[in-house]
Parts: structure tokens; sequence; C-alpha cells
């Protein structure tokens, strides 16, 4: 392997390198290193040697793309952390690295910056050789000759995946609930008004269902708060598959959950599927133990723009609805009241 590198460093070449090499420092502004550099590459061979090793030994990933667009040098950092053999990279242009995630406008941005100053930073999120995605924070820089043509882009990736990773989960934990893995509150409200807008558009109807499980307390009681987990989660499991592909199952907390049923034509739609669910949650949930675990749901059902017309109203009517359902025996579905809201 040390070999092979050492074949494959003596064959860069001297011009990439030294570009390369220069918009490092620059971008590094590593001008300590610099000076003591200048002091010691007393010969060409000796400075190319130097180079070579620097370019190599830094921790950052480094892409040096012909005004062509062909890739002409990378160095270990950025093989090991795009999963690309240096050899398979070199003559490819970059777009084998090109995840999707960014949008033309994105490059379009890039562009004018890197031809408009010269350099471009942000963070860009690229597909390694096996199809898994990096983010990396790139710096791209162009090299130009004295005659102030373009000789080079250069690009300088620090590899921030793992705190892109990070960040995403956190933000994924402000919409989604953790045990169900169901949408929260939050993005409930957020899809229902998505929901109104494009039912208001079309002439459609929505069905905003405020359900709460009947008996689950004696199930927490009875076979302690991890059974009563194991309920909640096959709950949801079993609502996500009575309704239909773009409606919307949300737990709002403990064991009430919302069920938005969007493009509806006549209100009997939203009802069979309510009974679907009604009987799914009827259905006793087998316990780690294989105990039957049994809880049923009070449903409450406000309909868009019959019942209501605003996000919050509907919610309210669905919730009285609900309540209602419940003093009336449970396990059952109520359509909410049309009257004025209080
Ligand atoms: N296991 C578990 N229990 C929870 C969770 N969140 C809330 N609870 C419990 O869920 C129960 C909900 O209370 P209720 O809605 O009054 O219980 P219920 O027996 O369904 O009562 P009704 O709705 O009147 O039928 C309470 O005992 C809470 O402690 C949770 O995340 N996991």
């Amino acid at each position: 392997m040390a070999a092979v590198l050492e074949i494959s460093l003596a064959s860069l070449s001297s011009a990439v390198l030294a570009a390369a090499f220069t918009a490092w420092l620059m971008l590094r502004r590593v001008t300590g290193i610099s000076r003591l550099l200048r002091q010691r590459m007393r010969s060409a061979a000796a400075r190319e040697h130097l180079v070579a090793k620097v370019f190599d030994a830094t921790s950052e990933g480094i892409l040096v793309v012909d005004r062509d667009m062909r890739i002409v040098e990378a160095n270990r950092a950025f093989a090991a952390m795009s999963g690309y053999e240096r050899q398979h990279l070199i003559g490819q242009h970059p777009r084998i690295m090109q995840s999707g995630k960014q949008d033309a406008d994105f490059y379009k941005t890039m562009w004018q910056g890197l031809l408009g100053s010269g350099q471009w930073q942000g963070k860009v999120w690229d597909k390694r050789c096996d199809g898994s995605l990096f983010a990396a924070h790139l710096t791209l820089s162009a090299v130009r000759d004295e005659m102030g043509k373009v000789q080079y882009y250069f690009g300088l990736f620090t590899d921030i995946t793992e705190e892109c990773v990070r960040q995403e989960e956190i933000e994924q934990m402000a919409f989604i609930d953790p045990l169900t893995r169901l949408p929260n509150r939050r993005l409930m409200e957020d899809r229902l008004q998505q929901a109104l807008a494009f039912a208001a558009r079309t002439e459609k109807l929505v069905a905003v269902c405020v359900m709460d499980l009947d008996g689950f307390k004696n199930v927490n009681d009875t076979f302690g708060h991890e059974a009563g987990d194991a309920v909640l989660v096959e709950v949801a499991s079993r609502l996500q598959q009575v309704v239909r592909a773009n409606d919307t199952v949300a737990r709002l907390g403990g064991d009430e959950f919302v069920l938005l049923l969007a493009g509806l034509n006549d209100v009997s739609e939203a009802e069979e599927i309510l009974e679907r669910a009604l009987a799914a949650v009827r259905a006793p949930v087998r316990l780690a133990d294989e105990q039957p675990a049994y809880v049923s749901a009070s449903i409450g059902l406000a309909i868009f723009p019959h019942d209501a017309q605003l996000a919050d109203d509907l919610l309210r009517r669905s919730d009285a609805a609900m309540y209602a359902a419940k003093r009336q025996g449970r396990d059952r579905c109520k359509r909410a009241q049309s009257r004025p809201l209080a």
C-alpha cells in the first residue's frame, strides 16, 4: 500500500500540486507554516516531495478538478471520506458523487460565487462509492494562471456527517413522537393546515378525528407501564394500516391520537375508515408474555367545511364529540354538532 502511494505521489503533476498547495495555504492561512516551508524548500524536488506529503497528510479532503471538470487529483483524506480509491476518481466528473440532495439553484449559486469572487463555501451532501451519503463543509476556489484564466478548481472538504445526522435527529424529534414514531401535535397541526388549504381549492372534505383509548389506564395498572407502551405502539401501527397513504395518524400524548383524513368526497368515506379503526383498536393486543390486553377507542369526527372551517375549531369540535362518544358508552364514533361555537 505504502509503495503504491509512493508511486502515485511521484506521478502527481507538479503543476497540479503547486496549484493545490498554494490554494490550500491560502485557505488555511497557515502563514507560519508557509514561512517555515519556504526556508526549508531549497530545491524543486524537495519542495515537490514536501508538498505531496502535506497534501496527503492533511485531515481535510482535497479534490482538484481541471477547467474541463475532470478530477485531476484527490488526497488520501478525500478518498477515505468518499470511499473511492484515488485512481478511480482521476479523470471522472465530480458529478459521480452527486447525492441529489442539492437542487439546480444550489449549483447555480455555487458557480456564480466561484466564478465571481473566485471562492464559494457551503454545506454539501455527496454520495460515497457505496451509495451512502456524507456531508461536508466545502470551500471551493478557482486557481487562475498569470493571465487570469482558470486552471483548476480546488475543493477543500471537512467531513461534518456526524453533526449533520445528529442535527437532523434533533429536528425530527421536534415533530415526531419518540414512542410511536408518529407525527406529534406540532406536525399534525401543520398537516391539518395544508389539508384544509388543499381541500378549499379542490372542494373536497377533510375529516378531523380526535381519538382517545378506553380502558388504557387499566392496562398500565394490570400489566405495567412497559406493557402500556407496547399497546400504544401496536395501536399506532394498526391505525396506520387502516388509513390511506396520504392520511395522517398523529399522537397528541398519553392515549390520545388524531386521524386526519383528507381529500374526501363524502362523509361516509371517513365513517368507513373510522369503523375499521375502531375494529383495529378493539382487537386484543398480545403482550410480550402472550397475555392479551384489551382497549377500545372513542372517536370524535368533525368535517371541514360542514362542521367548522378553521383548524382550531375543527379540533375543538372533534374533541367535544370524542367526549360525547365516551359518555354514550365508548368504543364508538360520534359526529360533531354543527351548532355555532361558543
Ligand atoms: N404506558 C404509558 N402510559 C401513559 C403514557 N402517557 C400517559 N399514560 C397513562 O395513560 C393513562 C391515560 O389515562 P386515561 O385516559 O384516564 O385512561 P383510560 O383508562 O383510557 O380512561 P378513559 O379515557 O376514561 O377510558 C394514564 O394512566 C397515564 O399515566 C405513556 O406514554 N405510556
